[in-house]
């Protein structure tokens, strides 16, 4: 892509969202000076396949590991399949996801802020969406408690007795990535949180492979280091082959 103020071609960095109206803005960043060209897309299609029981897929990983950037492609490639998407992100609650970066908690305090804010958003959307066969796309879950939260010492069965009312996801894709690979990624963004500490990373990132090992059948390792591109081929074969088995089609429909 050209950037006019490099006076040459470039290799953008490409960020994708996606707005509450549901239209995908992917944006080109020119490495150097910034915000090269913005594209808006439309992504809410004539999706009529419904999943049985909907379907629960929690993206997981340390911050940078590209869970934003893999919900946006999930929602981009599901939907064009002709899946009703939705996309949530947890911490959910503006004011609670506020008052967790602003203040440093005793962490048993976290984990009960991490559990209100995961059940107003489940009863909010999540469960809703499942019931009308939706495809629930989350970015982070029940399971960034357990690695975050044990990572500074709360103990594991407390925080499964915090969320023993939290609808644990069907599948979790979790972006495994060296913590250093992703504090390069993040230290382009401005504002960084009081999560994004290396040390604190590197438990974070042991104890996501250490659940992944105590919950093989939901879990979904995938190497995210890789273009995202590539790592999206990769849990976009997974997901797919799961929601095969549980289409129910629409009379007529495909
Ligand atoms: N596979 C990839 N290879 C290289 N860069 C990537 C890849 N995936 C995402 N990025 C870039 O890394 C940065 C962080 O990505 P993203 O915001 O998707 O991560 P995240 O896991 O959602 O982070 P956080 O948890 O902090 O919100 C972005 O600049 C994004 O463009
Ligand atoms: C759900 C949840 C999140 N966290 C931490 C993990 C991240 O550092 C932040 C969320 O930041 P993001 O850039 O918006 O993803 O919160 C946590 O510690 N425990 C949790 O349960």
């Amino acid at each position: 892509m050209f950037c006019p103020k490099c006076g040459d071609y470039v290799k953008p960095r490409v960020e994708r969202s996606i707005t509450p109206t549901g239209e995908l803005v992917i944006e080109y960043h020119c490495p150097v000076h910034g915000l090269l060209e913005t594209e808006k897309r439309r992504i809410f299609g004539d999706n009529k396949s419904r999943v049985d029981g909907g379907l629960y897929v929690a993206l997981e990983g340390i911050d940078g590991s590209g869970k934003t950037t893999q919900a946006a492609m999930l929602y981009e490639k599901l939907s064009a399949e002709g899946f009703q998407v939705v996309i949530v992100r947890e911490p959910w609650v503006p004011a609670i996801k506020e008052f967790l970066y602003k203040h440093d908690l005793d962490v048993e305090a976290e984990v009960y802020l991490f559990a209100a804010d995961r059940i107003i958003l489940q009863r909010e959307v999540v469960l809703p969406s499942l019931r009308a066969g939706k495809i629930v796309v989350s970015d982070r879950s029940v399971f960034a408690s357990l690695a975050y939260q044990s990572s500074r010492g709360a103990d594991q069965d407390f925080i499964l007795a915090v969320n023993k009312s939290v609808r644990f996801p069907d599948v979790v894709v979790l972006l495994d990535l060296p913590v250093e690979e992703a504090m390069k990624r993040l230290s382009s963004r401005v504002a960084q949180t009081r999560f994004e500490d290396p040390g604190y990373m590197e438990k974070v990132r042991a104890k996501y492979l250490q659940l992944a090992e105590e919950y093989p059948e939901k879990f979904i390792v995938v190497d995210a280091s890789k273009p995202p591109e590539e790592v999206n081929r990769e849990i976009l074969r997974e997901i797919v082959s799961i929601v095969r088995s549980r289409i129910r089609s629409e009379p007529g429909e495909r």
